[in-house]
Parts: C-alpha cells; structure tokens; sequence
C-alpha cells in the first residue's frame, strides 16, 4: 500500500460524500481532463490516447491540469485513464482511433469467444501502470484535493466488449443478453470480478474516492437493469470493502455510482450500497432530492450542453440546479450530468461557479441573512396572532 502523502488540504468532496454538511457544496467535473483543454493536446502532442494513460509522468500531468486550469474551482482530480482498461487486462485488444473512438479489432460475437478471455487477472500485472499513476499523481497533488479512481461498470464493459465501438443501435450487446443470457451473465461476474480488484488497488496505490461509470445503464428497461446492472453494481460495492481489508484497508471510502439514463432506477440505486449516486441532466433535482430521501449524496446534474450558452445562462442554470438540491450544502456534490465535451470553450468550463459560494466568508454572511430573515418572519407571525 501506498503511503506517506501529504494531508489533505481541501477535503470538501469526502465530507459531502459522507453525508456531513459543508460550508460549500463541492465540484469536479466529469472528463475534466482533456481534448478541450489546448494543453491537454500540447502534452500529448499527438501520442496514442493508451500510451499516454500508461506514461506515469504523463497522465499525472493530465490529471492536474484542470486543477491548475482552474485554480481553486475544482474540489477533486480524476485519475486520466479509461474505462477500457479493464477489457485490455481480461486479454482485448483496445485501440483509440482519432475522430472514431474506442476499437476492438476483435470484439466478443458468440459465447465461443469467450475463451478468448483471461481466465484469471493478475491486475498489479496487467494494470501496473495505472497504480503507478495514481501514486506519482496523489504526490503530486501535494494534498491540494482528494484523487479520484474510478472504473467502467459490468454492463457497459460488456456492450464494448461484444460492440467492438461506441453504438447507437446495441445489436451485438442486445443479442449477448437476449440470446445468451447464462453466457452474458458469466461474462458480467467475469468483469465485477475484475472489477472489484481494479477498484481496490486503485485505493492502495492512492486513490480517496471512486467512481463507477454505468454509462450505457439507460440502454435497458428497468427489468433487464435489474437483472443485467443492479445485481453486480451491488456486488461491486458490497465486495469492495472485503477486498480492501485484503490489501489492508479498513477506512471507509466513498464511492458513486453513476448509471447514465436509468431514470427509473434511482430509488434502487439508492439502497445500492453506494455512497453516491450520480446524475445525469434527465433528473429534476428536487424530485430525485425526494427519492434519495437523505440516503446518499447525490451527484450532478447539469446538461454539459449549457456549457454552449451565454454566461449569463451558465450562472442561471447553476444557481437554479443548486437550489433544486436544497441549497447544496449537505448530500450534494456539483458537476454536469455527463462529460466535457471536445468542442467546449474552457473559459465556459469555468463559469460553471456559484458566486455566492465562493468563499466561506459569504457563505457566513447568507446564513446569517437567513437565520435573521427566518427570526423577522417569526415575530411577523407572533404580532399576527
Ligand atoms: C464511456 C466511457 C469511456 N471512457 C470513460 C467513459 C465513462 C464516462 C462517459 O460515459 O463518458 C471514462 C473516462 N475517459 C477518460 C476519463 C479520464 C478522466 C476525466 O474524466 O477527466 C474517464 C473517467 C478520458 C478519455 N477517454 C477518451 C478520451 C479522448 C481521447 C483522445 O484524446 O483522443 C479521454 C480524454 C476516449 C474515450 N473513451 C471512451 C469514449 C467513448 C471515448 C471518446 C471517444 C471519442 O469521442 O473520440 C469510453
């Protein structure tokens, strides 16, 4: 295990996550790292996308980037890796084509291509690089905010997996659990497994929160979630804390839970196991407020899309995101409801910020606004009667 960094500086995000009430709600932002930072691309100066996550040096200067970008604006710093790489140690071939993305030369058509896969995982050997990352990353960060890891979940590794690319349509992944079910559900363990592994070693070599990507959750009905998501999201966190205390680790750490377009599910994924749960921009703050009912923090969930609005728009869609989350000061962490996108202005990036959270100082000054407000109200009330 990996040891002997330096204190926490800023530890807003772990707070929020634990469900205590902070003096401001905190804020990353999902692919904060980047194509739409310009120095993103003067650091990866045209290298692969894989060789430049495997390069320590490298994707730890990444992964501080926007932290240095917007100095002071962002509470957390996510590892730069991918959610692929958990296909790359069960033995696939993963390539990253320029304006296509995500590759599998080979990908999985029929349960006969299962035997193409890693029977068993040794992840400190085929994933060393990226604990290595982490801990060069955690040093370098000198404590100024927590390192997030993070992994792809079960089912969205699977649709990669027999996809071979990105899709729209999910013919093969459809077609695994339609016609394979058993098959798919082996497969399923196959990557919790991994999975489950992958999460906690990230831990050890220095990761203080984690994040699970269930991207194409939204893909399936609330039958097939249950089924074919649900069961091993709740494995992974339930397991977690076992294989942690394997590696020696028994504090909590948080971790969030992020199913893109599964709606439907969030009163599940509540009682998942997580401390967290992500959303995307689909969710009425308030409503989902409700449903969680205090059970986790809640994560989320602006539509990256504002991004490409006036600032005044940016700073309108902020504030009222934030009061739909009861003010944001407790079970609440801000960021959008899915990633930065390529073509987005950084300076736009950066005007997601809440003005009168900015500093503690006013955050003071509102409280006691309203407690004096609220004490008005009162005698109000007291004369009336
Ligand atoms: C589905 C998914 C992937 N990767 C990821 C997800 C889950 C989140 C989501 O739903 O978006 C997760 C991911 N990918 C990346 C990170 C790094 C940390 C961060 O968020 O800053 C994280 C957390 C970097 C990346 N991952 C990728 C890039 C771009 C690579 C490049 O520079 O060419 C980055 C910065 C590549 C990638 N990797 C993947 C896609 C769809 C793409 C984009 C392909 C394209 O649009 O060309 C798979």
């Amino acid at each position: 295990m990996a040891t002997g960094f330096a204190p926490l500086k800023n530890d807003l995000i772990l707070r929020a996550a634990r469900g205590e009430t902070v003096e401001r709600p905190p804020m990353w932002i999902m692919r904060q790292a980047g194509r739409y930072l310009p120095e993103y691309h003067v650091v990866k100066d045209g290298r692969d996308f894989f060789e430049t996550c495997r390069d320590a040096e490298i994707a730890s200067e990444i992964t501080i980037q926007p932290i240095d970008h917007f100095d002071g604006l962002i509470d957390a710093a996510i590892i730069f890796s991918d959610i692929l790489v958990i296909p790359q140690a069960l033995g696939m071939e993963v390539l990253m084509i320029d304006g296509k993305g995500p590759s599998f030369p080979h990908p999985l058509r029929s349960p006969e291509d299962l035997k193409k896969l890693r029977t068993t995982v040794d992840i400190t050997k085929e994933l060393d690089w990226a604990f290595t990352a982490i801990t060069l990353t955690r040093k370098k960060l000198n404590g100024r905010v927590p390192l997030l890891g993070f992994c792809g979940a079960p089912w969205t590794l699977l649709a990669y997996m027999t996809e071979g690319s990105g899709s729209k349509m999910f013919r093969y992944a459809k077609e695994w659990l339609y016609r394979y079910p058993k098959e798919s559900h082996e497969l399923l363990q196959r990557i919790t497994d991994v999975a489950i592994d992958f999460l906690a070693h990230q831990v050890a070599a220095g990761a203080q929160m984690l994040q699970v990507f269930e991207s194409n959750g939204g893909e399936l009905g609330p039958v097939e979630f249950d089924e074919f998501c649900l069961y091993y999201l709740k494995q992974i966190s339930a397991k977690l804390p076992a294989k942690l205390a394997e590696l020696g680790i028994t504090e909590k750490i948080p971790v969030t839970v992020f199913a893109k377009g599964s709606w439907y599910a969030l009163d599940k994924l509540c009682d998942a196991g997580y401390d967290c749960v992500s959303l995307d921009w689909l969710h009425c703050p308030a409503e989902a407020v409700k449903t969680a009912n205090g059970r986790v923090a809640l994560q989320g969930n602006m539509d990256p899309g504002v991004i490409y609005g006036t600032k005044e728009a940016i700073t309108a869609k902020v504030e009222q995101m934030i009061k739909g989350f009861n003010g944001g000061k407790k079970n609440y962490i801000i960021n959008l409801g899915h990633g930065t996108q390529p073509m987005m202005d950084p300076e736009q990036v950066g005007r997601l910020r809440v003005v009168g959270y900015m500093t503690p100082s006013l955050y003071k000054l509102s409280f006691e606004l309203i407690i004096e407000g609220l004490q008005v109200a009162k005698s109000f009330n007291i004369s009336q009667t």
